[in-house]
């Protein structure tokens, strides 16, 4: 035993790593000692004993070897990094222990979620030897040995790329971790634990040279990675990886570096608002993944939702992708098989990435096998059949499949049916593979033998009756003789032990026996891991082939399930030209088609497939309409028939043409983001103002009631100054819905600005919504009808109707520079203080916050603006007024019912009357 204690030795290799935790093996436990004891304790539940130690008492906390891992995964998915110190024994039979691994989010390999599990290194490039502004950024995932590179040309272009591969773990280059505002960014915009990493791992040299060792000179040459940044970037994370212990390096077998422009632009915000992976509550019920999703595999699965996320623009992957679709679609026969031989398939990709670490065991190896089954099975449900023409042929032909047929045979003569999960006590193999390990069976099985036939042996030798042979943990075998003969037993029998009714006797030969099998079992043990671990090895020497071949079954499982939606949900093929039209006829949203009886839609905008002006040149839609009639429905659906046409799916219309576009941003309803210290107001401008500098022509914008979140006339203002902009600068397609009826009027001014309004029919005093999309602006809005639908009590709504009529009357508001006939646009405003309409503009700048909205279909106050109305009351305003106005500013809403308020202003009204 070294001469410090338990707690000192822990302590001191704490001190040596950066983790924030560390765990270190203590013959069958994991231990926790001193305040990471209290923290796992904690976090985890976990019973805090005290462990004395050189006169001090120290907490600890611990955990049985075996059941370390879920451990570990707790406390990683609570964003911490876990050093495990395990044990080993010195030459003189002491214990030490040594950190073998640092457990973080990005480098746990026991996970079982689907989901991609990418570490990211980002560097900026600013600060590297070519001083170019070009951001690296290069992810692996350590479960399956993806490995990705790429560079990005600002920081705004390398935030989204991180959102989209959705790292759970960041390691930020030195540049970036310098830049306050930036890191502060990475830390908002995505849920990664953020590591800091050593410097050092991000140099150039360092970096390459780490890439070259792993990829060899010509592989780095031939991806063609020479930007500096990628190459500090990808150099970085290997590193990482190899540093943490996770063992994984050798399935990293490829290097792949794309670039951005293969795929569309989607900032997190426009993922979040499509409700692509999680809805706008967190849930991932009802989101366009969930809907999609009929995938058989974990692979399959993780692939389709990289397929949602990172949709693509180049035409010849998604024309690729589309044939694949199509002939899974009209074929369903041979789809079901494809689907049936798919089902049951393990994840080869991380069991790849498990036998290079060394902890695949004998079930992983069957697993690896029984998967490598499928790749045939899926070859021969595509062969002969309508299937075989498509490019489906050419996605099982890739993997080279007389390797994988070569290592499937091995494993098959290898291994035992049902082996067990540890991987050193035998019963792994199948006899007839290793002629040492039958030759150990034999012998083991000869002396069982021996001894379960000696008992019939000592009866009839000894003439001995009541003779039992046995075994048990303290006597090991024995020969039990019932007490009326057991004075009759030869002499070579010595007595172990006197029960009852009988006697317990060994002989020299029968411990002999026992010693051998201990022997023989110890051997086979021995020689099973042995042959075990050559034969992982063997499996993980051809790692990459293993990621084939899973790639290709997983790229299959995700077609077929694009292929059974399209087919049980009338879904067609769009035909995809280059940027420029979006024509769309009868078109669905695709989840809400699922729950409600949906009425189609068309949509025509852009140009013809030549980039003529086929639409009548309209590239703008000012989407009006009543609330809940279906404007925001009508826009997603616009964006998310978009996105799957994208991804090389079939999608909910009669019929779709899409010219591709290089992105979408959406601007959609309020995000409460207050927690983030930001008002919602202020979220919706920093939205806005990233599309504007971010779309380009070819881009797809949608944009829900931008500037609704502040005053009106400030509102409108943005609406229409942001239009005018996405029309004349950026010339982005884009839907804009809006209660601002104003707006409706730059169709008049901008060329290509047109309205489209959804139908309503009010004949009578009900209001049906009918949920088409007909040209031209709406005419009246419906707010009231729907304050009414959400039970607003009848009083309020009643007196809302009265002011709405008035307000009509009176024409209500209209914008500054809304092209009126008079120099001086008019205003008429409802000043609640009077219950007035007033035309005079003094009087509507001193009560400016106490106008009505007649597109929001009701009185609002503004506490701000009637403070300041409060506090100089223009000169021409009778006292009574003036009263009025004070009690208005001091009133809390929050206090009184809509009855009370009634009353009120009924009180106010009265008073004002009477001056
Ligand atoms: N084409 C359609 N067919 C059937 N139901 C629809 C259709 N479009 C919308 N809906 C349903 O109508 C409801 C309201 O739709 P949506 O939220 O799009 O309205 P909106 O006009 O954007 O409302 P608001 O202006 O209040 O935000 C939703 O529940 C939606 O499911």
């Amino acid at each position: 035993m070294a001469s410090q204690g338990i707690v000192e030795e822990f302590l001191a290799l704490k001190s040596d790593t950066d983790a924030d935790m560390l765990t270190m093996q203590c013959g069958d436990f994991y231990e926790f000692f001193a305040e990471d004891a209290e923290l796992v304790a904690e976090e985890l539940d976990l019973k805090v004993s005290q462990k004395s130690s050189h006169g001090s008492s120290y907490p600890m906390a611990g955990v049985p070897v075996d059941d370390l891992t879920p451990y570990l995964k707790a406390l990683v998915e609570r964003g911490y990094r876990v050093a495990v110190a395990d044990q080993f024994e010195g030459a003189s039979g002491d214990h030490y222990r040594e950190v073998t691994r640092v457990v973080t989010p990005g480098t746990l390999l026991e996970t079982d979620d689907a989901e991609a599990r990418y570490i990211a290194a980002v560097v900026d490039g600013a600060d590297g030897a070519d001083g170019t502004a070009d951001f690296g950024l290069a992810f692996a995932d350590a479960t399956t040995g993806q490995f990705l590179v790429t560079v990005a040309a600002d920081a705004d272009a390398a935030l989204s790329e991180l959102h989209r591969f959705d790292p759970v773990e960041i390691l930020p280059g030195p540049a970036v971790r310098g830049d306050d505002a930036l890191t502060r960014r990475l830390r908002e915009s995505t849920d990664a634990t953020v590591s800091l990493f050593e410097a050092d791992a991000f140099a150039p040299g360092r970096a390459t040279h780490t890439l070259r060792e792993q990829f060899g000179r010509e592989t780095l040459d031939s991806v063609g990675i020479d930007e500096d940044a990628a190459v500090r970037a990808a150099g970085a994370v290997l590193r990482y990886v190899e540093e943490t212990g996770a063992g994984v390096l050798p399935s990293m077998t490829r290097l792949q570096s794309f670039e951005s422009s293969t795929h569309l632009e989607l900032d997190s915000t426009t993922q979040r608002n499509l409700e692509l992976t999680e809805t706008m509550q967190g849930a991932g019920d009802g989101t366009l993944l969930a809907t999609i999703d009929h995938t058989v595999t974990a692979p399959g699965r993780r692939l389709l939702q990289e397929w949602v996320t990172r949709p693509r623009r180049d035409r010849a992957e998604l024309t690729r992708r589309l044939d694949c679709v199509d002939a899974l679609a009209s074929a369903a026969l041979a789809r079901e098989r494809v689907r049936e031989a798919l089902d049951g398939g393990y994840d080869l990709e991380r069991l790849a990435a498990r036998t290079t670490s060394g902890s695949a065991d004998a079930r992983d190896l069957l697993a690896v096998r029984e998967t490598l089954e499928i790749l045939p099975a899926v070859a021969e449900a595509i062969d002969g059949s309508p299937l075989a023409d498509s490019p489906l042929a050419e996605i099982v032909e890739r993997p080279d499949r007389a390797a994988a047929a070569a290592i499937r045979e091995e494993l098959d003569s290898a291994l035992a049916d049902d082996p067990p999960k540890t991987v050193r006590q035998g019963g792994l193999f199948r006899r007839g593979y290793d002629g040492e390990l039958d030759d150990l069976l034999s012998r083991h099985a000869e002396a069982k033998e021996w001894i379960d036939t000696l008992a019939d042996r000592e009866k009839r030798r000894h003439g001995l009756s009541h003779v039992t042979v046995d075994r048990n943990k303290t006597d090991g075998h024995y020969i039990q003789v019932g007490k009326s003969v057991a004075d009759q037993v030869p002499e070579h029998y010595t007595e172990i032990k006197t029960l009852k009714n009988s006697k317990r006797f060994v002989t020299d030969e029968l411990e002999e026996r026992e010693r051998e099998i201990l022997r023989l079992e110890e051997a086979r043990g021995d020689l099973e891991y042995d042959l075990f671990c050559d034969l992982r090895d063997r499996v993980a020497a051809h790692a990459e082939l293993l990621q084939d071949v899973g790639r290709a079954l997983a790229e299959i499982d995700a077609l077929a399930s694009l292929a059974t939606h399209a087919a049980g949900n009338d879904w067609v093929r769009p035909a995809l030209t280059a940027p420029g039209p979006l024509d769309i006829e009868a078109g669905r949203h695709p989840v809400v088609e699922q729950t409600t009886e949906f009425v189609p839609n068309d949509l025509r905008m852009g140009g013809d497939a030549d980039g003529a002006a086929a639409s009548g040149g309209r590239e703008f839609l000012l989407v009006t309409g009543p609330n809940m009639s279906g404007k925001s429905t009508y826009m997603r659906q616009v964006a998310l028939i978009t996105l799957l046409a994208q991804i090389g799916s079939f999608v909910p219309a009669r019929s779709a043409t899409i010219g591709v576009v290089d992105g979408i941003y959406t601007r959609v309803g309020a995000l409460d983001e207050l927690a983030q210290g930001r008002s919602t107001f202020m979220v919706e401008m920093q939205e806005l103002s990233n599309i504007l500098h971010s779309a380009t022509e070819d881009s797809l914008v949608i944009l829900d009631e931008v500037g609704r979140g502040t005053a009106t006339y400030d509102g409108i203002s943005i609406a229409w100054a942001a239009t005018e902009y996405l029309h004349n600068e950026i010339r982005a397609k884009t839907l804009f819905a809006t209660h601002y009826h104003e707006l409706t009027s730059l169709a008049d001014l901008l060329e290509r600005v047109e309205n489209v309004h959804v139908a309503v029919d009010d004949a009578g005093d009900d209001v049906t919504f009918l949920r088409t999309i007909e040209e031209g602006p709406t005419d009246r809005s419906y707010g009231v009808h729907v304050a009414e639908l959400a039970g607003v009590p009848d009083p309020v709504v009643s007196r809302a109707d009265e002011v709405l009529a008035r307000l009509r009357a009176d024409e209500a508001i209209e914008a500054r520079g809304s092209g009126g006939s008079s120099a001086e646009p008019t205003q008429a405003v409802f000043d609640l203080s009077s219950g007035q309409f007033v035309d005079d503009a003094t009087t509507a700048e001193a009560t400016d916050g106490g106008r009505a909205d007649a597109t929001d279909s009701g009185a609002r106050t503004d506490a701000s603006a009637s403070a300041e109305a409060a506090d100089g009351p223009s000169p021409s305003v009778p006292q009574a007024t003036e009263d009025v106005a004070a009690e208005i500013d001091d009133l809390d809403l929050q206090e009184l019912s809509p009855l009370e308020l009634m009353g009120r202003v009924k009180e106010w009204q009265d008073r004002l009357d009477e001056t």
